[in-house]
């Protein structure tokens, strides 16, 4: 078994659980289900640098990242860095992450809020929406075509932006449609942790102008952003560079500093 299906396998029996203790009418009661999100998407396109940058305490592939940071420091660090948006891993056991993490960043900084997850279920989405995300991801290894239509549809009606997470051409092909706002790659192998952004050169040209382009995971130069921006990515994704640093904000305003330079 692959590490995503071992997560997947994993993430059922935790929605399954999360269903019998707290019910989608009780997550609709949540204040944030009024609140007006802030489009990702949006941020991206009216950016020059388009840096969304991740809350990731550890990981499959490296282990411990972080542990000992407080998550409201991480958001205001990075929303002072000036980047478009935050990442927020909200799984436990395989990230560390939860959605106390998630609605705590919301209380801190204004700017767009990816929840990241693996999303196997409407009940999800929902909950993103009651915990104060502006956007979702989808990912096309772990949902069919309907599931990615569904789920995105779904999104929307909540007023939530989509980034559809791909690794190949197949998964790429299978997954555009109208309900998506960006097209992530992710340049990370999940079978081997290998990472390339290859990946993102080469899936760029097929993936339609409509849809913000996003290339994630293994980021960690200015030089490999500008190279990504003449294939036309508009957003990059950064975690393990600024989180394995003493102050993640500080680094990603360093980043952003060399970018506009
Ligand atoms: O990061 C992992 O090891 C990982 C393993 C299995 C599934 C997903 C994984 N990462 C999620 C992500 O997409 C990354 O956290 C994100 O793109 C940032 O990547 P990086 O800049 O390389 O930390």
């Amino acid at each position: 078994m692959n590490i995503l299906d071992k997560i997947v396998a994993d993430k059922r029996k935790e929605v399954d659980l999360k269903k019998s203790l707290i019910t989608p009418s009780q997550l609709e009661q949540s204040v944030l289900m009024e609140r007006t999100s802030t489009s990702l998407a949006t941020a991206l396109r009216n950016s020059t640098t388009g840096i969304i940058a991740e809350h990731k305490r550890r990981s499959p592939s490296k282990s411990v990242i972080n542990q000992g940071l407080n998550v409201q420091d991480v958001a205001m660090g990075y929303e002072t860095a000036g980047v478009c948006g935050m990442s927020v891993l909200t799984d436990g056991k395989y990230f560390g992450g939860s959605l106390d993490d998630l609605i705590l960043a919301r209380a801190a900084v204004n700017m767009p809020l990816l929840r990241k997850e693996f999303i196997i279920d409407e009940y999800q989405i929902l909950e993103a929406k009651a915990y104060g995300a502006d956007v979702i991801l989808l990912i096309a290894a772990i949902l069919d075509r309907e599931e990615i239509k569904t789920f995105s549809e779904m999104a929307k009606s909540l007023g939530l932006d989509v980034l559809l997470e791909v690794h190949n051409e197949e998964e790429l092909q299978k997954s555009i449609m109208p309900s998506l706002d960006m097209l992530g790659v992710n340049n990370r192998n999940l079978k081997t942790f290998e990472v390339s952004l290859e990946t993102s050169k080469t899936l760029s040209e097929q993936i339609p102008d409509d849809f913000v382009k996003v290339s994630e995971s293994g980021i960690s130069s200015v030089e490999a952003i500008k190279d990504l921006q003449t294939y036309g990515y508009q957003g990059f994704l950064i975690g393990e560079n600024f989180m394995k640093t003493d102050d993640p904000g500080e680094s990603a305003k360093e980043f952003i500093n060399e970018l506009n330079r």
